[in-house]
């Protein structure tokens, strides 16, 4: 597979700026991120890596839900970690699992909750919850208990009530796998017509196609970090070389 240079798909002016100077973020004695540093501006941004790079680990630094270890990590120059508020207007974060995201019985009653985290009445939350759901023809699903839902209707779900709150930035963590590849299109479909900012870790380039920006990480640093295609590409080619060689067998990875 090779990647062509497309043109951006989404013209907006709205682009966000990660600032990460030397950040480093240890765990149980073991460095997971290790002297990043970058700063890019756009709207479209990939990350990508082998398993165990770090890059869920950066997607939580960037959502602010934990702070580096060391060095300094700003959203639009605001550091979120620090100020939760702005974080819940900055950032929303889709996880691989909706599983893991929600906690409660209904649709209605999960989309409105992030929103009266936000700081909404109970009525503006409701309000905002139908909207959302008019928006994207999901009205039916209201009283929906999340339950019956489909793998793929969970996800959905989760996105809505991320695109509810209006985040500037909405941060991916591999969303899609597992999806069946209708659902994986459907929801892409979606989550394209988002006005805001994306970053998006995703083990298949292909993901990432119409992307503007990406970030390699690998053993929890830096690797590269450019246009797209010219990363993706260089990514393709190690990955293949890659797999031809045993290092799975390696336990000190
Ligand atoms: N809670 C934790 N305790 C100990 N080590 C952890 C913890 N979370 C992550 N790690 C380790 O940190 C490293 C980076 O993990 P991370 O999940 O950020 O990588 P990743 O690139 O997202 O991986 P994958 O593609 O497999 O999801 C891995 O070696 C992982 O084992």
């Amino acid at each position: 597979m090779k990647i062509e240079r497309f043109p951006a798909e989404h013209e907006r002016n709205t682009g966000i700026t990660l600032s990460l100077a030397d950040v480093g973020f240890d765990l149980e004695g073991k460095t997971i991120l290790d002297g990043v540093s970058f700063e890019i501006s756009a709207t479209r941004i990939g990350i990508v890596g082998r398993n165990g790079s770090g890059k869920s680990t950066l997607a939580r630094l960037l959502a602010g839900l934990v702070s580096p270890t060391k060095g300094e990590l700003k959203i639009n120059g605001l550091d979120l970690a620090k100020d939760r508020k702005a974080a819940l207007a900055e950032v929303g974060i889709l996880f691989q699992n909706p599983d893991h995201q929600i906690i409660f019985p209904t649709v209605q009653e999960e989309i409105s909750f992030g929103l009266q985290q936000q700081g909404r009445s109970k009525r503006d939350a409701a309000d905002r919850t139908a909207a959302t759901l008019s928006e994207f023809e999901k009205s039916h699903w209201t009283t929906a208990h999340i339950n019956a839902l489909s793998q793929g209707q969970k996800h959905l779900v989760c996105m809505m009530a991320v695109v509810a709150m209006e985040p500037k930035l909405i941060i991916l963590d591999e969303p899609f796998t597992g999806l069946d590849l209708p659902t994986k299109t459907q929801l892409k479909r979606y989550l394209s017509r988002y006005q805001g900012g994306l970053v998006h870790i995703s083990h298949d380039p292909v993901d990432l196609l119409n992307y503007e920006k990406v970030i390699w990480l690998d053993q929890g640093q830096l690797i590269s970090l450019g246009d797209a295609a010219p990363i993706l590409n260089d990514y393709i080619e190690k990955m293949k070389r890659l797999g031809g060689l045993d290092d799975i067998s390696d336990l000190s990875r």
